[in-house]
């Protein structure tokens, strides 16, 4: 056989191997095979591929497929350069060093030194399936040549689409403790399967069929908007309307002819207007941040609630209102009770029932979900192509501080997705998630700070599951001890 006969030979024995991965139900087996066609293919030493379970740092797993038996997988997993591989899942492309050694960003490390590794090729899986594909070149072969990189990098595309497959059911079924809730509520579109949000769902569950007043708070963009929809939406009154009002962006002026109506004359140029609660009749009433409510309609509004009665501006004739009232608020209510800003009895009233959504600082892991399924939502709203986030990009949005919640998230992704779209880009990289002073002020990190937190969040999650094994961590994480002790040092991290 010629050359290329033996090439061609290969690439198809390639990819008959990976359109098994699609026929299989568990693809771990044909899996090894495709990397096993793939070491012939590329003449590499070996080739291995890493899949994380899920894409929360703390939550990352070994699950990993190699042309070799289990024990040798075990050693290889031990020796595999920890460096290039978080290089590699850092900057979302694919890596490829000649000759490690000599190479100035891998050559300290000691997995590098101890193996004399020469050529390393380190391809990152990205979307709902992150990991990595490493392969590492035979001695003295020199660099892989650009026909294999190509091979490796449509290996890589081909697992993570096969994963992805195989996940689907999964990532709906297994762990997921707002299941139960999902399966008897109509939760609409609110993204999360942390236990923070199955607590919610579980009071929603509990108070949305009795027709009490309800008050949601949390702090700004937590999806207390969402949640009131979705007390309306599992309430006896879903049939009814759903009426909205905002208190803090009315005028004060203008707040009780909006909720209450007016009659022609009421005030200069006034008309008869429909007001927000007769809108809402048979139906839900929602007040929107109610702390910002002026005091005197705070006393109709406690009329309202008290006898469901209720007159409209000018009118001298008291009508009947049939509406539930669920109101919603970031600020301590209590605090502006002590300071006379908001009358007592309206705060007992509307406190029956209290809500509390959770920050997206108390629900971190939901923030993979989050960036998926928002991503997908954003892409169909907007009519652009559905890219997938990488791993790069979900660490950086898991490191990031989100002070303005999901509503933060949601825009930064939205901002994000454009950004790609117009770079025709694969997949989104962190790259896309930065806009300089803007993205700072709100909160997004640089590429350097969000780094420094993947750093020190992986430095302690290693910490803590040793038991504060400095060795251990050290073995694990490919550095030397006295370098430990100065991340550990330098990121603050003690022992409690
Ligand atoms: N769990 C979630 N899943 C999906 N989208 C969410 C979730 N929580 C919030 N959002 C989205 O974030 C945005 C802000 O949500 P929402 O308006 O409900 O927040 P809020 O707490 O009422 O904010 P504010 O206090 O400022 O009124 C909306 O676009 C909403 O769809």
């Amino acid at each position: 056989m010629t050359e290329l006969e033996i090439r061609l030979t290969r690439e198809r024995s390639l990819y008959l191997h990976l359109l098994r991965i699609l026929e299989s139900t568990a693809p771990g087996e044909p899996m090894r095979d495709v990397l096993t066609a793939l070491v012939e293919l590329t003449q590499a030493e070996r080739a291995y591929l890493e899949l994380y379970e899920d894409v929360t740092a703390g939550g990352r797993q070994w699950s990993l497929s190699h042309g070799c038996s289990m024990s040798e997988e075990e050693h290889i997993r031990a020796v595999t350069s920890r460096g290039i591989v978080a290089a590699a899942i850092a900057s979302g492309q694919t890596l490829h060093t000649p000759f490690a050694l000599l190479d100035p960003r891998f050559s300290a490390a000691r997995s590098v030194k101890e193996q004399r590794l020469e050529a390393v090729l380190c391809v990152p899986l990205s979307g709902s399936a992150p990991g990595v594909l490493y392969l590492e070149g035979q001695r003295g072969a020199g660099p892989f040549s650009p026909e294999a990189v190509q091979a490796a990098e449509t290996v890589a595309r081909f697992i993570v689409t096969a994963v992805q497959r195989a996940n689907s059911g999964r990532w709906r079924e297994a762990d997921d403790p707002t299941l139960p809730f999902r399966e008897k509520l109509r939760l609409g579109g609110i993204v999360g399967r942390s236990r923070a949000m199955a607590h919610v769902f579980e009071q929603v569950a509990l108070a949305a069929p009795l027709d009490v007043s309800m008050l949601i708070t949390g702090a700004s963009g937590t999806g207390k908007t969402q949640l009131a929809q979705a007390i309306h939406d599992n309430s006896k009154r879903r049939g009814g309307p759903f009426v909205e009002i905002n208190c803090a962006a009315i005028p004060e002026g203008l707040i009780e002819s909006e909720l209450f109506g007016a009659l022609p004359g009421a005030f200069p140029g006034a008309r008869r207007t429909v007001g927000k609660v007769e809108a809402a009749e048979g139906g839900t009433l929602f007040l929107d941040e109610i702390a910002e409510i002026p005091l005197a309609a705070q006393g109709k509004l406690l009329q309202l609630l008290q006898s469901k009665q209720y007159y409209a501006l000018a009118s001298s004739r008291l009508a009947k209102a049939n509406v539930r009232i669920i109101a919603a608020t970031n600020a301590d209510l209590e605090q502006l009770v002590a300071e006379r800003r908001f009358r007592e009895d309206l705060f007992y009233r509307l406190n029956v029932f209290t809500l509390r959504m959770p920050s997206l600082a108390e629900r971190r892991e939901d923030l993979g979900c989050l960036v998926e399924q928002l991503l997908e939502r954003l892409s169909e709203e907007h009519g652009l192509p559905a890219l997938r986030a990488s791993p790069g990009f979900h660490a950086a949005c898991e490191v990031a501080e989100w002070p303005g919640n999901v509503r933060q998230l949601r825009h930064r992704l939205e901002a994000a997705l454009i950004r790609a779209s117009a770079e025709a880009a694969t997949y989104i990289e962190p790259c896309h998630l930065a806009d300089g002073p803007r993205a700072q002020q709100e909160g997004i990190l640089s590429f350097h700070e969000a780094t420094r937190r993947f750093q020190r969040n992986l430095l302690q999650h290693g910490l803590v599951t040793s038991g504060w094994n400095v060795s251990e961590v050290a073995r694990q994480y490919d550095l030397a001890r006295a370098h430990v002790y100065n991340l550990m040092r330098a990121f603050g991290l003690k022992r409690e």
